[in-house]
């Protein structure tokens, strides 16, 4: 397949108030995001609360996305958990015409490096697509078994979601080294929550491809900053994580889960009822939402398109939290 470019789209998957499957606002949120202009469309990945799908629904959520994207762009589905559900759900989205999958760390479960490798390999032999493996959580990698991974001829890339650059530099460094001559070509990423923040870093040691939660609620800073960053428009992009990033990001370290729900939460401000998160994430308390609502109209997002928002939730530990406003939006 062709190698990934631009800026790529993980959309959230929408819930009804009972909290069931909302395809009707899916299928608004994908073509809401794919009129802005990804660069590929990640379905039922972290953002798309991946954790908490059905078998059912995760067909339904891809079949919706590889249909509604048309081609434009290719589509990537999560897959993940234990090795037949995965391959399952390999099967399943390759059956719906996806172009490749994202292979979610196992849950639960730490493993020695032999172990991941084994799984990675498990997941791959099911399918004939594409997968890019999710670096994170309990599938952490050294440079001598992500080398072995990337030797997997279907495996055509690596998310990072530690942050441990100097371990990614050794990683990209093995594996540029294993291929060398191999003629593969082999793509990583920088998979950090809220990773525009992170970035300029990554950009720094060769990793010019991230993926973009923020662009699911607010494309036009999501986009502004990616055009800054790829043009080397140094000031735009400082003002967009001094203005923007940095207040998203300390919003969203209040709570666990915000990663997910407060882009959600975006979604839903930005004027497309999604619903809330399913558990063990938490929606936003309210005094949360407004700071989130504060930060986007602090940066030129349209407040007549705010909509109101109840939280399903409110829960004590994070009723001390909420204090977050203001002075910390900022
Ligand atoms: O699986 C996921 O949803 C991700 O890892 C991507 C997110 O978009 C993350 O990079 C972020 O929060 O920007």
């Amino acid at each position: 397949m062709r190698q990934l470019n631009g800026l790529l789209f993980f959309p959230v998957t929408p819930f009804t108030p009972a909290g069931d499957l909302n395809l009707t606002a899916l299928a608004q949120h994908l073509q809401d995001g794919l009129s802005s202009g990804p660069g590929a469309v990640f379905v039922a990945c972290g953002t798309g609360e991946f954790h908490a799908l059905s078998v059912e629904e995760y067909a339904q959520v891809v079949e919706t996305a590889v249909r509604l994207t048309a081609g434009q762009v290719p589509v990537f589905a999560g897959a993940g958990g234990p090795i037949a559900t995965a391959q399952g759900q390999a099967r399943v989205a390759e059956q719906h015409g996806v172009d490749g999958l994202l292979l979610m760390p196992p849950y639960l479960v730490e493993a020695p490096h032999t172990g991941l490798v084994r799984y990675t390999k498990a997941v791959a032999s099911a399918t004939e697509l594409p997968l890019i493996v999710y670096h994170r959580g309990a599938a952490r990698f050294d440079p001598q078994s992500a080398a072995e991974i990337a030797q997997i001829p279907s495996v055509i890339g690596l998310k990072d979601g530690l942050g441990d650059l100097d371990l990614l530099t050794r990683i990209m460094s093995t594996i540029r080294s294993t291929l060398a001559g191999s003629g593969k070509s082999f793509q990583f990423f920088n998979g950090m929550p809220t990773a525009e923040l992170t970035a300029p870093a990554y950009r720094g040691i060769g990793v010019d491809l991230y993926s973009s939660a923020v662009f699911c609620f607010a494309p036009e800073i999501a986009l502004d900053f990616h055009r800054a960053l790829v043009g080397g428009d140094h000031s735009t992009v400082e003002r967009l994580i001094d203005d923007f990033f940095v207040p998203l990001v300390t919003l969203r370290s209040q709570v666990p889960g915000y990663a997910v729900s407060l882009v959600k939460a975006g979604v839903r401000l930005r004027g497309l009822d999604v619903g809330g998160v399913r558990p063990p994430l938490i929606d936003p308390t309210s005094e949360h939402v407004s700071a989130l609502r504060r930060i986007l109209e602090m940066n030129g997002a349209p407040a007549s398109q705010l909509t109101e928002f109840e939280p399903q939730s409110s829960p004590s530990s994070v009723a001390g939290l909420a204090s977050i406003g203001s002075e910390e939006a900022r």
